[in-house]
């Protein structure tokens, strides 16, 4: 699939809104989007790991990690989980590993940066949290947009065929 927010706000920017992020693309998908479920967790991907080992249903999970470059919140062996799993994406507010593996899933990823250090796994995390990104809330089911020119939010379900077509579901 190409491009889709420029259409989405073109038609329906009442009901989205963008962060203001330039995110980096590691996953071979630039283009997903989905039902959010979203973690918070500060350099422990103990949540990440778990949730992505769970059915996806074609969800995105959204990871608030602080911003912080110090540790790689997803890496491919999670990565794989989460493709073999059935997630369309994964969005994370902090780094990534394994760069050249990522690039060649059949799932979305978008992080701040990479990082070649893996987290210590404590078992400390949020789910299902509300996050505050860019001064936009974001819950789990809510959905994300996500194509290379970044990341919109919204309340609404669209459904974009492949030709380009928005329908709101
Ligand atoms: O295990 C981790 O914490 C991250 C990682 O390297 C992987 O997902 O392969």
């Amino acid at each position: 699939m190409l491009d889709i927010l420029p259409d989405l706000f073109d038609q329906h920017a009442q009901q989205l809104q963008w962060l203001p992020i330039q995110w980096c693309d590691f996953g071979g998908v630039p283009t997903f989007y989905g039902e959010v479920q979203t973690v918070r967790c500060f350099e422990d991907n103990s949540r990440v790991k778990e949730v992505l080992a769970m059915p996806g249903r074609g969800r995105v999970l959204l990871v608030d990690g602080g911003g912080s470059l110090n540790r790689a919140l997803l890496g491919d062996l999670i990565a794989q989980s989460a493709q073999d799993c059935g997630w369309a994406g994964v969005v994370i507010l902090g780094a990534v590993r394994d760069v050249h593996a990522l690039k060649g899933m059949s799932l979305g990823i978008k992080a701040l940066g990479a990082c070649p250090i893996k987290t210590q796994r404590k078992g400390i995390g949020e789910l299902d949290c509300v996050l505050h990104i860019e001064g936009v809330a974001v819950n789990s089911g809510d959905y994300v947009y996500a194509d290379r020119h970044g990341i919109a939010i919204s309340s609404t379900a669209f459904h974009i065929d492949s030709e380009g077509a928005i329908k709101e579901w």
